[in-house]
């Protein structure tokens, strides 16, 4: 780890105390972190940063389930079992904040291109890329005007309807590192698409993220078609 991934792990273990202190006293967050009430007061004022050490167990333990409890308690299921999730996914300071999560977690390499599906992926795409220093790359459901080439994928979905992806042919280079991401995933057809889509771009595959994995359903068929590491932060029923 260079000097700046070590400052940006830092930083980040300081804004998940913030948003973890948001809710709880300094002896509330210390029993939760195991970490003494005097020195998370001095991290959250930003009077003193953590240590590199101290950093990334915030930040890869306290800091996923803590994420992931915030999510699901931001997450409304209706009664025939869709997702709003516009809580999250209209929250970019959320999401900065799960990039770092992610990445650690899934143990995931520097893409260089993050792909996701606008709508709804876009806004976790672009906290992904901006964590990573990567481009941001989203396929749409209609073409872009005044591109000449695409890359596209069809599908005929489960419903008898064909669903069709297009993405800017320029946005993806042979042999790039593309990482997937999406706010859910359920049935997998989108990430189906999307990773057609890398491949047909001579990506290299190095993951698949999605905030919200609803039934395994979808994370399988997103582990049968790459051996990159395929994750959620929360899985639902
Ligand atoms: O795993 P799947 O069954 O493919 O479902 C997941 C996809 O469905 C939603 O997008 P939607 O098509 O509703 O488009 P939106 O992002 O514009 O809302 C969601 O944002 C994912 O992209
Ligand atoms: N919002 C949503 N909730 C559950 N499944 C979905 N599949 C596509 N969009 C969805």
């Amino acid at each position: 780890m260079n000097r700046a991934e070590k400052a940006a792990l830092q930083l980040q273990a300081v804004s998940v105390l913030r948003m973890l202190k948001e809710t709880r006293t300094y002896d509330e967050l210390a029993e939760l972190t195991g970490l003494p009430a005097g020195d998370l007061n001095r991290y959250v004022n930003g009077h003193v940063l953590p240590g590199v050490e101290r950093a990334r167990e915030v930040v890869e333990g306290v800091g996923r389930d803590a994420l992931a409890d915030e999510l699901e308690a931001r997450v409304r299921f209706d009664d025939e079992g869709y997702v709003d999730n516009s809580g999250v996914v209209f929250d970019q300071s959320f999401l900065d904040l799960v990039a770092p999560v992610a990445a650690n977690t899934l143990n995931l390499e520097r893409p260089d291109v993050i792909l996701t599906a606008a709508t709804d992926g876009i806004t976790l795409g672009a906290a992904m890329a901006s964590y990573f220093g990567a481009r941001l790359a989203y396929a749409k459901k209609s073409k872009e005007t005044a591109v000449e080439d695409f890359i596209e994928s069809r599908q005929r979905l489960a419903s008898g309807i064909e669903l069709t992806y297009y993405l800017p042919a320029s946005a993806i280079d042979d042999g790039e590192r593309v990482l997937v991401v999406d706010d859910l995933i359920r049935s997998g057809e989108t990430q189906e698409l999307l990773l057609d889509i890398a491949l047909q771009a001579d990506a290299n595959i190095a993951g698949v993220f999605a905030l919200i994995a609803v039934g395994d359903e979808g994370t399988n068929r997103a582990r049968e078609l790459t051996d990159a590491p395929v994750g959620a932060l929360s899985s639902f029923d």
